[in-house]
């Protein structure tokens, strides 16, 4: 929490236990059927660009998916400790799984939509087991003295970074590549599906 607070970005390895990651894996491969394919922008905003942006996606609804408890009660608590510790005032979230087929990647953008600002805390949970070094789909954080940093996606690294301000991009990955990625926000939203 220091180092966000710091550096704008944290990288925390092994967030996951074994039981949370075996949970989300094997939940996200019983549902990758019903994955779509995912936009850019919110409300009247929103549009499908594969040249930008291509991966699929699944939104997590805790009513619905209660398979998921694990990692609800990990959101809570990382929403708890965010709050006592960084009086971020974070009141809701909203988290969402991600299938990048091979070839997949993400142009550099930030997480904050023009009419759209309540995204402060975005949460990138890796779940892809034996990922190598010339596997690609790294995600490149912009960082604010002009360098760069390169994140492997490795299974349950998890990387936290400031929505509004910290540039990224996911580089085009050479394996399917799989994350559970989500926005801790000032106020709530159960509308994230419809909003991008
Ligand atoms: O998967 C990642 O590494 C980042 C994904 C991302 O930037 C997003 O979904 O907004
Ligand atoms: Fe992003």
């Amino acid at each position: 929490m220091d180092a966000l607070s710091l550096h704008d970005y944290v990288i925390i390895d092994n967030f996951l236990d074994a039981g949370r990651l075996h949970t989300v894996q094997s939940f996200f491969q019983s549902h990758l059927d019903v994955f779509t394919k995912a936009g850019i922008g919110a409300l009247g905003d929103h549009t499908i660009r594969k040249d930008i942006r291509g991966d699929f996606t699944y939104w997590l609804d805790r009513q619905r998916d209660t398979e998921l408890q694990d990692i609800w009660s990990l959101i809570d608590e990382t929403i708890y400790i965010y709050n006592r510790y960084c009086y971020l005032g974070l009141s809701g979230y909203e988290f969402h799984l991600a299938h990048y087929p091979k070839g997949g990647h993400y142009d550099k953008h930030l997480d904050q939509f023009n009419n759209r600002n309540n995204r402060t805390i975005s949460m990138v949970i890796y779940l892809n087991k034996h990922w190598q070094q010339g596997d690609g789909g790294e995600m490149e954080i912009f960082l604010s003295n002009g360098s760069s940093l390169l994140v492997e996606p490795i299974e349950a690294r998890c990387v936290m970074f400031k929505s509004g301000t910290v540039p990224h991009a996911v580089l085009a990955s050479h394996k399917p590549r799989y994350s559970l990625t989500g926005w801790l926000l000032q106020q709530p939203s159960a509308l994230g599906q419809f909003l991008g």
